[in-house]
């Protein structure tokens, strides 16, 4: 990490800590993000299978990772650096709503990434405005959260997303999620945008319930067939509710606007829209009128069935996720599956015990391809250099393209990754107040 300059903190998150930094070799301004737990073994570092993730969700809308450096057992993400997050841009603003077509602009730039990335098998499960970057206008998709293995503690999630932003069928600790907890944390935020404030601040869990029947009602149990939170759900059965409509609260918003979050924020998942289909709702386009709006959604390619079964997953302890993700994980025999159908190009180069070694060698792993990737060559620092990009050019016959002693991961490896089912957990919740 030699190479990079600190100059300022720019966020501190619960997995790690955000610095804005300067390359001392190419003057690029980057975002270092430094995990809080410790890394002793790269073979830690390599069960974020989602970096691998992150290279397919390469998009404009989607925060870029650059490299991962690990040194004295601490693990760095170098990411792109943006000046502001939604949630910083609001507080400073927060005499001057933003206009109309100022929150159209960001929550288009929002859904396309999310679009990319559902399109892609992978969901957020964290989204609020912290998570969302923003420089010049242009708003970028980012934290995809160091988070704990999934096995340990499906079906029961508690961290998926932060709470004002989670799906009720996370909050009802449903076993099955899809990306529609995307579309619900989207509803949300797009509610804010106009109000300022959440829509649901609930100060707990149950809270965050009750919160949401004051505005929706209460649900239609039925849709939740899976939940497993029996005493959340009589607990509310048994509670009437002040009823507050969105569009009351939103005294600001068009009715287009109230519209889409009134779909987004369905208690049932599979009634709110993808995020093709929000960027298709009249909200996006004047010319499209919303009494026309059910015939188009009808007419809009499905999408791709991303539910998945927690039950599924398995229960190997301390697989580290960089967390954008949720796509899909298989269970053991599936994951067997995989690996053998991989087989020379399974992800077994990750475990290389070189790798390993005493002498707390600084890696350098860069993600990006070689046209977008800044740092061509080999860093000479590193005794270690995991490149990816460079194989889209190589097949695996002939020396690898960096004369490090590096691994390199042939480009067939990558159609298997898609198919691959794995998923991440968002970072605990982390309580958020204006003001
Ligand atoms: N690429 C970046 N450019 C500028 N600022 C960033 C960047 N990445 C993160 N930040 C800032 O740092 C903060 C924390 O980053 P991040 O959300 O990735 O950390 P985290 O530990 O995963 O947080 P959380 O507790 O939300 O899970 C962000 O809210 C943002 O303000």
């Amino acid at each position: 990490m030699e190479r990079y300059k600190f100059l300022e903190e720019l966020g501190d998150g619960t997995c790690g800590s955000v610095y804005k930094a300067v390359n001392l070799e190419t003057y690029e301004v980057v975002a270092v993000k430094k995990m809080k737990r410790k890394f002793y073994y790269w073979e830690e570092c390599m069960n974020l299978r989602e970096v691998k993730a992150l290279r397919k969700l390469n998009h404009p809308h989607i925060i870029k990772l650059k490299e991962i450096a690990r040194e004295h057992n601490e693990l760095f993400f170098i990411f792109e650096c943006m000046d502001h997050n939604l949630y910083q841009i609001m507080k400073e603003r927060e005499q001057r709503p933003f206009s109309e077509a100022e929150i159209r602009s960001f929550m288009s730039q929002m859904l396309q990434g999310l679009a990319h990335m559902h399109k892609n098998g992978y969901f957020h499960r964290d989204l609020k405005p912290e998570n969302l970057l923003v420089t010049n206008n242009i708003l970028k998709i980012a934290d995809f959260g160091l988070a704990r293995e999934v096995a340990s503690m499906p079906p029961y999630t508690e961290y998926v997303s932060t709470r004002w932003y989670r799906a009720p069928e996370v909050l009802l600790q449903s076993s099955l999620y899809t990306p529609a907890v995307d579309m619900w944390a989207v509803g949300a935020i797009l509610a804010e945008l106009f109000a300022f404030s959440p829509l649901f601040p609930g100060e707990s869990e149950i809270d965050q319930l009750y919160k949401i029947c004051c505005v929706l009602g209460k649900p239609d149990w039925t849709t939740f067939p899976e939940a497993k939170s029996i005493s959340r759900i009589m607990s509310i059965s048994h509670t009437e509710f002040p009823q507050t409509r969105i569009a009351d609260l939103l005294p600001n918003a068009s009715p287009e606007a109230i519209d889409l979050i009134t779909r987004l924020c369905s208690w049932d998942p599979l009634k709110r829209p993808t995020a093709d289909q929000a960027l298709n709702h009249p909200f996006f386009n004047a010319s499209y009128p919303l009494h026309d709006l059910e015939l188009r959604l009808n007419t809009i390619a499905e999408m791709p069935n991303l539910e998945l079964n927690l039950w599924d997953f398995n229960t190997k302890q301390d697989e580290c996720f960089l967390g954008l993700t949720l796509a899909v994980k298989p269970s053991a025999p599936k994951l067997e599956m995989v690996c053998n159908a991989s087989q020379d190009m399974s992800e077994n180069f990750l475990f290389c015990p070189m790798v390993n070694n005493d002498r707390e060698p600084s890696v350098f792993w860069s993600l990006l391809s070689p046209d977008e990737n800044r740092v061509h060559a080999p860093v000479e620092s590193c005794p270690l250099s995991l490149s990816f990009s460079p194989m889209q050019q190589h097949t695996s016959v002939g020396p690898p393209p960096q004369s490090t002693t590096g691994f390199t991961v042939g480009s067939s490896m990558q159609p298997n990754m898609l198919d691959r089912p794995w998923m991440a957990v968002s970072a605990p919740f982390q309580q958020t107040h204006y003001l």
